[in-house]
């Protein structure tokens, strides 16, 4: 090419640098080339002071538009620029963008800004300087083959000084940069930590998934599934032989299941390797029957399984035993043996025997079941204590009017099924399953709701 040709082709400074080193070759007067380097080294500071004023930051200088990758800033969110994997940006990038937390290509912008402050509402938050490379430059990026940086090459530090000069190379490693910590986010195998948003997920304090068990061949729970939450009191209601008790003892491991997981607080409590009295430690159950031993005092009949199976101190356990006595209005009684009670206190005493290890759940099955109809309230009344303090409890009753007014969640059990639940108001008011209706139309005409 003619050199006027090139003169055309290239800017005023390059044209500088390209005299002094056609005149360095040719031995040309030192004074001159030392005029050329100070001209340079001016051009050089004035293009840093224009660098720092613009935001602090390095800029990414594409070269040619066809590198450019759309040229502005939102090539870092969505241009479609094929990345090391071979996939596109932008479908790496589809659910970045979506991100409640507002995508990580901010996050990874104000990085490359190495600015602490986020950009600025409208401003260029990632600005690019038109930058023309000098024919010295040139040469030094021809000349200086250094191996190239890691593709996740830490960012600059906020605060440090732009380089005097960069080659081409190295803008390059620097847009990329920016560009990697986007990428480098959604790799799995590179150290950036995630930041992506994760809902904290509220954990049931019971999760029951799939239970099946039969008897003898016959289904009793099938594929039952059962959540129940923190302070919730679920009440399971169902025919004769629907299987409500029968899910109360495999929940609190008296029944083996066939198949299926219960998690308890998260804890795969039907893992055959957990100890199932460390579980009951955790589940208090109270049966129809009081099960109370006869030759034993209520304070003993209360402080035997602590003692004797979890180990717990006597002293600890009797005072623990007495404040639950008092509060049921039972502190007179501690000396009495069963007999010498009412059913009414004899199934209070059960409870409180449940509830002496501080359990997580209690599971109450048919407790009413065996009282005068007169002696029932005051079982009644002492459960809906406990749901005032909170306890987390799940019933199988019969007693529709009271499961009405204490559950939080009613479970219509049918053939080892839980075909309905919800609210009570909803689950009696309208109920929706034919077998439900059926259920409750039975219930009503026998006068029980
Ligand atoms: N140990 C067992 N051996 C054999 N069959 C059993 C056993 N326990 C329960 N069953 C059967 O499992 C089915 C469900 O019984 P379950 O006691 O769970 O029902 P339920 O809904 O609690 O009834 P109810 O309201 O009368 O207490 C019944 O058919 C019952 O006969």
């Amino acid at each position: 090419m003619a050199r006027g040709d090139d003169d055309d082709e290239l800017s005023f400074s390059a044209r500088l640098d390209r005299d002094r080193l056609d005149r360095r070759a040719d031995g040309g007067d030192e004074s001159r080339v030392a005029d050329f380097d100070a001209a340079r080294q001016r051009r050089e500071r004035a293009r840093e002071r224009a660098l720092r004023r613009s935001t602090g930051a390095f800029p990414a200088v594409p070269e040619t538009p066809s590198e450019q990758s759309g040229g502005t800033d939102d090539s870092l969110y969505d241009a479609p620029a094929p990345n090391s994997r071979g996939r596109r940006r932008s479908e790496r990038q589809g659910d970045e963008t979506e991100s409640p937390s507002g995508g990580y290509a901010r996050f990874a912008t104000r990085d490359a800004n190495t600015s602490d402050e986020p950009p600025r509402e409208g401003a260029d938050a990632y600005p690019r300087m038109p930058v023309e490379e000098t024919a010295a430059e040139r040469e030094s990026r021809l000349v200086d083959e250094r191996p190239r940086r890691s593709r996740h090459a830490a960012p600059p530090e906020a605060g440090d000084e732009p380089p005097a000069r960069r080659t081409r190379r190295e803008r390059d490693e620097l847009s990329d940069t920016a560009a990697g910590l986007v990428r480098s986010i959604r790799t799995e195998d590179d150290a950036m930590p995630e930041v992506a948003y994760v809902p904290v997920p509220t954990q049931p304090a019971l999760s029951c998934s799939g239970l099946r068990k039969s008897f003898r061949g016959g289904l009793v729970l099938q594929d039952l599934d059962l959540e129940v939450a923190e302070h919730e009191v679920v009440v399971l209601i169902g025919a004769s032989g629907s299987g409500k008790s029968t899910l109360l003892r495999c929940i609190n491991l008296l029944e083996e299941i066939d198949d299926g997981t219960i998690l308890l607080d998260g804890e795969h409590i039907t893992d055959p390797r957990v100890d199932p009295d460390t579980v009951r430690r955790k589940i208090g159950m109270v049966f129809q029957s009081y099960n109370l031993f006869p030759h034993l005092t209520v304070l003993q009949n209360i402080t035997l399984a602590p003692e004797r199976v979890h180990r717990r101190r006597r002293a600890e356990v009797e005072a623990e035993a007495r404040t639950w006595l008092e509060r049921v209005g039972l502190g007179d009684k501690a000396r009495e043996y069963p007999d010498r009670l009412s059913g009414g206190q004899q199934q209070r005493v059960a409870i409180v025997r449940a509830l002496v290890n501080s359990p997580r759940l209690l599971l109450l099955d048919e407790v009413t079941s065996a009282l005068d109809p007169e002696l029932v309230g005051e079982v009644l009344s002492m459960i809906k204590d406990l749901k005032t303090e909170g306890m987390t409890m799940i019933l199988a009753t019969h007693e529709m009017a009271f499961a009405r007014q204490v559950a939080d969640r009613v479970c219509f059990l049918d053939g080892g099924r839980i075909l309905e639940q919800g609210p009570p108001e909803r689950v009696f008011g309208s109920p929706q399953h034919p077998r439900t209706r059926q259920f409750l139309r039975r219930i009503i005409e026998a006068g029980r709701l």
